[in-house]
């Protein structure tokens, strides 16, 4: 694979806190314009690892390159170009509950471009938030008027305020229930192939996994024990692998996802 596919890299990542080591040699990469979904059993370091690639979280030792360029070390000053290129929904939304909807989409634009005007910003908001599914009239509702799934909209609209070329998607399904959770799947999957982004999303929805991801990344026993396609992944002979795929809720989900395939009706 060439070396430009690759958009996200991370070489022998540390991570620990006091005596709990999360990450010990963790290596992985992203490829461009895929969805790369990222498993592990609760507390392998999912977010640990999204929060070191996006600079919240510095490893203790290890590489981290985005777009080819290092991010361990650097200040924001010196990672902002790369850093407007991408777009994050936390879990949960993680919207600012005094701001409307507009308002939270317009904060990463005023942040990254001082220069522009009121009617300019309203008018990107409101594109937003229609690209993320919302109705035009959620823009000048407070977060605390809206369902949750639409509260992932709107956090949805403010990842793509920036027009990024990668989204990191924290769990975006959870707590959403399976017709609200398989339309934001497919709300990723067109944004992805209309916008060609490349997505890294940490779920723990096997119906996403089947749905909507190229490849699966694994974190477990502190690392990426394995990454691939999910055909790949089930040829593997590692515990959490097999019992995760394989026990009832993996059976559930490839099931529905065979149905699919043959234009059947789901579960
Ligand atoms: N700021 C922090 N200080 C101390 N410990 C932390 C901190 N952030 C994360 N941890 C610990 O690191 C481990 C990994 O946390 P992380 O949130 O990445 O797990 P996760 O795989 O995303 O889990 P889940 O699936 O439950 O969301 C956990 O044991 C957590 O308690």
């Amino acid at each position: 694979m060439a070396g430009e596919d690759v958009i996200i890299s991370v070489r022998g990542v540390r991570n620990a806190f006091g005596e709990q080591v999360v990450h010990e040699g963790l290596d992985l990469d992203v490829r461009r314009g895929e969805i790369l979904g990222v498993v592990g059993g609760s507390g392998t370091g999912k977010s640990v690892l999204m929060r070191s690639i996006i600079g919240l979280q510095t490893p203790d030792t290890g590489s981290i390159e985005v777009f080819g360029e290092p991010m361990i070390g650097r200040t924001d000053a010196e990672t902002v170009d790369v850093r407007r290129r991408w777009g994050v929904l936390f879990q949960g939304g993680a919207l600012f509950s005094t701001l409307t909807v507009a308002e939270n989409v317009e904060v990463p634009l005023r942040e990254y471009y001082p220069a522009l005007g009121e009617t300019l910003l309203d008018e990107i908001a409101s594109y937003k938030i229609v690209m993320a599914g919302l109705p035009r009239d959620a823009a000048p509702k407070f977060p605390s008027e809206l369902s949750g799934g639409m509260k992932k909209r709107a956090g949805l609209a403010r990842s793509l305020a920036l027009d990024p070329e990668l989204l990191f998607l924290d769990e975006p399904t959870a707590g959403l229930d399976p017709i609200g959770a398989a339309a934001f799947d497919a709300l990723i999957r067109s944004l992805k192939e209309t916008l060609g982004l490349t997505v890294f999303l940490i779920t723990h929805d096997l119906d996403t996994l089947y749905a909507i991801c190229d490849r699966v990344a694994v974190l477990a026993d502190r690392k990426v024990v394995a990454v691939g396609t999910i055909p790949e992944l089930l040829a593997l002979d590692h515990p959490w692998i097999r019992e995760y795929f394989n026990g009832p809720r993996g059976r559930a989900a490839a099931g529905a996802a065979e149905r699919e395939d043959a234009g059947q009706p789901g579960a």
